[in-house]
């Protein structure tokens, strides 16, 4: 292993992953601290720290890097959100740092973005499309608001250390101009350097200039240009993996509420057997679980939807009645037993809307480690497991994907 990255969520990670197997290195994707598998250039070890305690993330997140260079690691990515989600007493900031001090190197950047999904920095301000991060939906997200679109203000509230920033022009200014302006910054006493990027140019320039930085955070954006400093040392040349066929029954399961998730949902539902779950009968344990796989199974060859998408007033309403915590845990363990009743029964593909959900269903699946093949949407690729035999599998981030990722993503994880 040569490349070793610490993902805070379960799509996320596989968003990264996507990143590197395009970028032509080997790559695994691990549910936590795995075994080692043979024939893995990048590790990419997801974890659930999102929305966690900073001491919890960072002990987390140290256990995992600490693996991951006892892999054979030189360099570690921390992959967070390219939307940046955190609160102000947030884990990026302590993460990075505690990283920081384990790698015993003085500076990291910061750059969440990903030019793909819209996600652009400019003079330290994030960017959704051609909004400013803090007027999107995303500063009504339940659990991380953003309220403010400066990463750089963001960050200083989570950390101790100034927070440095490197502009676009320096960017642009190239490779040279960019590792001057990290010595600087180092110099300086900044040890997390916010940095401007707005396009995949921009990303591989900064991922050229980074090429021995012990350390580097960001989104997948970030993650463009690594494959290549190992390319040119000749470092890289895994045989490419024979990917089994995955043959056999399909099932999309949703518990993102995204807007993006709701169009999804719609637009499978209108041509398949769809089963919109019962939120508030979940919650009185007046749903069991065998009533829905008995109506997945009356679908015969078709291939049906299992979703609690809803719209933002269904929701609230739910919580208001049962907890937002309790809710979102039930529901979890919902899709998470579904799945893994679903895989032992002869269900071979498994297509995911959602990072928590995800998550919950990747553990369930008990799946300690999966190929990943190739890419079916921005950020989200086709993912090989093994449970009762190859299992395929797809994780979508609540905010990815065409309206047809549904469809499209059944058919690509058959054809890994
Ligand atoms: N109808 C519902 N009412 C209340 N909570 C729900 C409902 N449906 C799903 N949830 C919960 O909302 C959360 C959705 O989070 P999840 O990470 O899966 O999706 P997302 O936030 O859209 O995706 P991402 O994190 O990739 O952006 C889960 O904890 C899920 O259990
Ligand atoms: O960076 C992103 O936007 C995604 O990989 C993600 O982490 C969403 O949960």
């Amino acid at each position: 292993m040569l490349l070793g990255v610490i993902a805070d969520d379960f799509t996320g990670a596989s968003d990264i992953a996507n990143t590197l197997a395009k970028g032509g290195m080997s790559t695994v994707q691990f549910s936590g601290i795995g075994q080692a598998v043979p024939n893995c250039e990048a590790g990419v070890v997801a974890l659930k720290t999102r929305s966690i305690a900073a001491c919890d993330a960072v002990s987390q997140s140290v256990a995992a890097a600490r693996w991951l260079l006892n892999q054979g690691c030189e360099q570690i990515v921390f992959k967070y959100c390219s939307t940046f989600d955190s609160t102000p007493q947030g884990n990026i900031g302590p993460v990075a740092e505690a990283l920081l001090d384990l790698l015993g190197t003085e500076l990291a950047i910061v750059c969440p973005a990903f030019p793909g999904a819209g996600r652009r920095i400019f003079m330290g301000h994030l960017f959704v499309g051609d909004q400013l991060l803090s007027e999107t939906g995303m500063r009504y997200h339940p659990l991380t608001p953003m309220t403010d679109p400066d990463i750089r203000r963001w960050l200083a509230h989570q950390t101790s250390g100034e927070v440095g920033a490197i502009a676009l022009d320096t960017v642009r200014a190239g490779t040279d101009a960019l590792r001057g302006a990290f010595r600087a910054a180092r110099d300086a006493g900044r040890r997390l350097i916010v940095t401007d990027a707005i396009a995949d140019e921009d990303l591989l320039t900064i991922g050229a200039a980074a090429a021995d930085h012990k350390l580097i955070t960001g989104g997948s954006g970030i993650a463009q240009g690594l494959p290549q400093n190992f390319r040119a040392k000749g470092r890289l040349g895994a045989r490419p993996e024979i990917v089994p066929t995955v043959e056999g029954p399909g099932i999309v399961l949703c518990g993102s509420c995204s807007a993006t998730s709701q169009q999804q949902v719609a637009t499978f539902a209108a041509s398949h057997p769809s089963y919109a779950v019962d939120t508030n009968a979940l919650m009185r344990g007046d749903l069991p679980l065998h009533d829905v796989a008995a109506w997945i199974s009356d679908q015969g060859r078709q291939t049906p939807i299992v979703y609690s998408t809803a719209a933002p007033d269904t929701i609230a309403d739910t919580q208001t009645r049962f907890g937002r915590d309790a809710v979102a845990e039930r529901i979890e363990r919902f899709f998470a037993d579904l799945a893994r009743h679903l895989a032992d029964t002869g269900t071979r593909r498994i297509v995911v809307g959602g990072g928590e959900t995800s998550g919950a269903v990747v553990e369930a699946l008990e799946l300690s480690s999966m190929r990943v093949g190739r890419e079916i949407d921005p950020g989200v690729p086709v993912l090989i497991g093994d449970r009762n035999g190859p299992l395929g599998l797809a994780l979508k981030s609540g905010n990815f994907g065409a309206p047809d990722f549904f469809e499209k993503a059944l058919h690509e994880v058959g054809q890994a």
